[in-house]
Order: structure tokens, then C-alpha cells, then sequence
């Protein structure tokens, strides 16, 4: 096997994304590195979570690359064991909560009293320890994306991609996920996350990367973004003014601002 593989840091170099003749993102630089907390944000079609499956080797770039530590791109095998991506709406098996978290760790060849053990562990860092044996999909939505974060974290990822974890979840249950990101970050997880709230990004990121027409318009420590953003983009973002991206809709905006 070697010695163990780091993803961090995610380098993004002159990264495009299209999609016919449609250019959705980029070309933008962006590197991912130390062990801070993340929250990209940006008006609706910004292109946040294209971003997010770049970084995860989802998708490929249409033009640069995704350098991952040394070892290389985000499809790379080693690369991405190292790497977790949750959604906003996750699947689950159709078996118990517990049996979620085994699949995992046995689809790593982590099998027996160890993967019984290390599940364990990984649901009561998410507060569903008693739910072991109800069948996953009669959780509620905020439980299902709790059994979500502990499959992923239960791989000891040293990067989790969160993309928008809360936006299907009330207010409680969406608290009770920031909890588990916090607890999963204190434990050494470097966080990315797409928030489009700006009470999220405060109390989930330090920094945070503001997008906008598929490229990058700030970079700031998150409560110098959040109280003083630069940008005329992040000014009209944070003051709720919708901004839509000119790549993907008409800007009919535009004729009233002018
Ligand atoms: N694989 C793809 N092929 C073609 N178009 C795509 C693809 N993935 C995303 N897009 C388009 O690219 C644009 C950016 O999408 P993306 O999902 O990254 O935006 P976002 O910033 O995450 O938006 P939202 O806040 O609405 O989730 C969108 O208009 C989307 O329809």
C-alpha cells in the first residue's frame, strides 16, 4: 500500500468548466490547503457546486487541471479515499442505520469487530446512537443527513465536500448538522461547504470564497466578508439583491439597474 496519501492541498489551476459552447466556470486558480473551514457563496448557477465536484473528481475539468498533494488528480483512487462529498439530499440503503456505516467501511476492506466499533463511534459523533437498527429511510430528513455525515466521516477523510447540507432541513435539524461539521472539524476534517446562508457561513467557515458568473470575486477571512464584502457582486448578495449568472439566464435585471 505505501504511505498514506494526502489530497490537501486541492490546487485548481487555470480550471474551466463548459458545457457546449456555454463556459459555466472558470478559468479560475483556487487552492484548498491548512485546516481551515470553507464556505463558498454565491447567487443561484454561481457555480458552487460545479466547483465542489471538480475538487472531488466527479467531474473533469474541460480545460487546467485538479492537482490533489503530490499524488495527483481527484480521480485518483488514493486521492479520493481521502476525500468525502455529502449532498443535500442524500440516498440510503435500503437497511438499518447502523448497516449504512458498515457498507462503507466494508467497501474499504474495514470489516468485523473494527467496523463495528469504528461505526459505532461515527454515529454518536452524529447523535444517532440508539437509532442503530431502524431502517435508514424511515429517518427523518435531518437524521438521514446526520447517517449521511457519519458514512462519510467515518472513512477518516481529510477534506469533507458539503454541498448545501442544511438547505432541505429546518431550522432545529439543520442546527443539530452544524453541530456535527463542527465536532467532525475539532476532530481534524478540513471543511468545505455551499451555504447561501450568510448566519451559516458565520458560524460554520472561517473564510469564504465568494463566486459569481462561474469565477472567483472574493476570497476573505468569512466575518470581513460577511460585515465589509469588496465586491459590488458580494454587496448585492449579502443585501439580497438576486444577482443571476449571465451564462445561464437572460440578465433582465441588468435594464432596471442601468
Ligand atoms: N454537468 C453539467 N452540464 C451542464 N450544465 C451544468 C452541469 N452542471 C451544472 N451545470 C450548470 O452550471 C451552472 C452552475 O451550476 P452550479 O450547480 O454549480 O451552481 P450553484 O452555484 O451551485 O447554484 P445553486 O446555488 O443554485 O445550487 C448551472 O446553471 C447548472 O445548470
Amino acid at each position: 500500500m505505501g504511505a498514506v496519501v494526502r489530497t490537501l492541498p486541492i490546487r485548481l489551476e487555470g480550471v474551466a468548466f463548459e458545457h457546449g459552447a456555454t463556459r459555466l466556470l472558470g478559468p479560475l486558480d483556487l487552492t484548498f490547503e491548512g485546516s481551515q473551514r470553507t464556505a463558498v457563496m454565491g447567487p443561484n448557477g454561481a457555480g458552487k457546486s460545479l466547483l465542489l465536484r471538480l475538487c472531488h473528481g466527479l467531474i473533469a475539468p474541460t480545460a487546467g487541471r485538479v492537482r490533489c498533494g503530490v499524488a495527483g488528480a481527484p480521480t485518483d483512487p488514493r486521492v479520493r479515499r481521502r476525500q468525502a462529498m455529502v449532498f443535500q439530499r442524500p440516498v440510503m440503503l435500503r437497511r438499518s442505520v447502523k448497516a449504512n456505516v458498515l457498507y462503507a467501511l466494508n467497501r474499504r476492506g474495514i470489516k468485523g469487530r473494527d467496523a463495528r466499533s469504528r461505526a459505532d463511534e461515527a454515529l454518536s459523533m452524529v447523535g444517532l446512537q440508539g437509532l442503530e437498527s431502524r431502517p435508514a429511510r424511515v429517518l427523518s430528513g435531518g437524521e438521514q443527513q446526520r447517517l449521511a455525515l457519519a458514512r462519510a466521516w467515518v472513512l477518516q477523510p481529510e477534506v469533507m465536500f458539503l454541498d448545501e447540507p442544511t438547505s432541505a432541513l429546518d431550522p432545529q435539524a439543520a442546527q443539530a448538522v452544524e453541530s456535527t461539521i463542527q465536532r467532525f472539524h475539532k476532530r481534524g476534517t478540513r471543511i468545505v461547504l455551499t451555504t447561501h446562508s450568510p448566519g451559516q457561513a458565520r458560524r460554520l467557515a472561517d473564510e469564504i470564497v465568494f463566486m459569481a458568473d462561474g469565477g472567483v470575486v472574493e476570497r476573505a477571512e468569512a466575518e470581513a466578508f460577511l460585515t465589509r464584502p469588496q465586491s459590488r457582486q458580494g454587496q448585492q448578495f449579502l443585501a439580497g439583491e438576486h444577482t443571476v449568472s449571465p451564462a445561464v439566464h437572460p440578465r433582465r435585471e441588468d435594464r432596471h439597474h442601468e
